[in-house]
């Protein structure tokens, strides 16, 4: 997706006249331009290499969990954000993936105009293709301020969300595992 961002700076302009603001006053002059680049930065996120695996040996069911990852998307229906708190569990298969991965791999998928189902989703998908691993769990717990700002303004109001895989979502044990991870993440 490749971002114009003159016309992004010329559109936010004529937002500011459609507000009834008069953007050469000079607290707005240069609210274009920032506003923006803010959309540049947000939108045109590179999340660096998301792949590196390395060999490992796996004995008996060795479950690698990160908890506590902190992400910021944007609402497609409202163009408000998203604090996206995500846990992400895998079993891995005979490769561990590097563990900053995981947050790179969340940034990827979050920072676009989303909807809390597909980032979750999304990070699955990528999780099971880089690390082989069929059995990954990610479930993000989403505060949504199109919910708290405005429409319902419902505070308190949290979106779970689960796209579990494999056998995630039929070992009680790994599942217990997932949801302890999932409060864990949220101190
Ligand atoms: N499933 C899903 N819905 C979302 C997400 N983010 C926002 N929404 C919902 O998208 C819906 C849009 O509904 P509309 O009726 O078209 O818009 P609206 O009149 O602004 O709705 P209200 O938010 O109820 O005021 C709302 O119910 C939002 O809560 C998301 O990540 N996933
Ligand atoms: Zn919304």
């Amino acid at each position: 997706m490749t971002m114009d961002i003159t016309r992004v700076e010329q559109l936010y302009r004529e937002l500011l006249v459609a507000f009834g603001e008069d953007p050469d006053r000079e607290g707005l002059r240069d609210t274009p331009r920032r506003a923006a680049g803010f959309w540049r930065d947000f939108l045109g996120y590179d999340a660096g290499r998301t792949d590196t695996a390395f060999a490992q040996e796996i004995t008996g069911d060795h479950l690698v969990l990160v908890s506590g990852i902190r992400s910021w998307s944007m609402c497609e229906h409202h163009l408000l954000p998203i604090d996206l708190g995500v846990t992400i569990g895998y079993v891995p298969a005979s490769s561990v993936l590097g563990l900053s991965k995981l947050v790179r791999i969340t940034e990827m998928a979050a920072r676009r105009l989303q909807v809390q189902e597909r980032i979750v989703e999304r990070i699955a998908a990528e999780v099971m293709k880089v690390t082989g691993s069929a059995d990954v769990a990610v479930t993000g717990v989403g505060h949504h301020l199109c919910m708290s700002m405005r429409g319902v303004r419902s505070a308190g109001a949290r979106t779970v969300t689960q796209s579990w895989h494999g056998r995630f979502p039929h070992d009680p044990h790994l599942a217990a595992r997932m949801l302890s991870g999932t409060s864990e993440g949220k101190s």
